[in-house]
């Protein structure tokens, strides 16, 4: 479980910024443990805003929604280079669906960070390829804290990484839920139609 640090101020009285990233398949849990961290911020007392991709407004068009429905109120944004000053004064600031964010997202957060907050990044690492997903790798590099989380395979049972497509879309972006996609282990993955066949 991650516990959050604390914020230390540095010679100048500047609070000292981080960013942590949660990444892993579809259904693993990311959008949860985002909910999680920010409501205990704001239990805290903290200063929290909330980021999302306009693109993604599968459940709601604001909200930020997990697959067991719990819900966090969220400003959809259509460039990461809006979130600078939607940002404001908070202390806390969480991007959900951070694979569909513009380049503009790596810098973004790094400012973020730099000026005292706390930036939560929420986003699937891997795409329906397998290939790591927009700016995730970038992110998770300059993340001072990176928690992968994993699903359950929906073939075998075993953990899984893998967000494996149900349908023969090649689009990269391809909104959707069970009714696409489903959690896979790597071995399931790589068997895709087969999978359920090898059992
Ligand atoms: N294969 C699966 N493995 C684990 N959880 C699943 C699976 N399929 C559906 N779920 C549900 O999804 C929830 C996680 O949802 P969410 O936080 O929105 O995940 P993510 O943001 O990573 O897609 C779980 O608590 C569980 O109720
Ligand atoms: C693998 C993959 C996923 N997507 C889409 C499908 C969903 O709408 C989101 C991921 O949502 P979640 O909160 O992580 O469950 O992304 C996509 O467009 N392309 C892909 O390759
Ligand atoms: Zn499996």
């Amino acid at each position: 479980m991650f516990v959050e640090p604390s914020h230390q101020r540095g010679s100048q009285n500047i609070r000292n910024g981080w960013i942590e990233v949660i990444c892993g398949s579809m259904f693993s849990g990311k959008t949860e443990e985002l909910i999680r961290r920010l409501n205990r911020a704001k239990i805290a007392k903290q200063k929290v805003q909330i980021f999302k991709p306009a693109l993604d407004k599968r459940y709601h068009a604001e909200n930020i929604v997990s697959h067991n429905d719990n819900s966090i109120s969220s400003i959809p944004v259509v460039s990461a280079s809006e979130i600078g000053q939607l940002a404001g004064n908070c202390e806390v600031v969480g991007l959900d669906e951070a694979q569909f964010f513009d380049e503009s997202v790596v810098a973004v957060c790094d400012e973020l960070a730099n000026a005292g907050k706390r930036v939560i990044v929420a986003g699937l690492d891997m795409d329906y390829l397998g290939k790591p997903f927009g700016c995730m790798p970038q992110l998770m590099a300059i993340a001072e804290y990176v928690t992968k989380v994993h699903a359950i395979c929906m073939v075998c049972g075993e953990v899984a990484s893998h967000s494996y497509r149900l349908s023969p879309s090649s689009e990269r972006v391809l909104l959707g839920e069970t009714d696409l996609y489903e959690a896979r282990c790597r071995r399931c993955f790589n068997l895709g139609e087969a999978a359920y066949h090898s059992l």
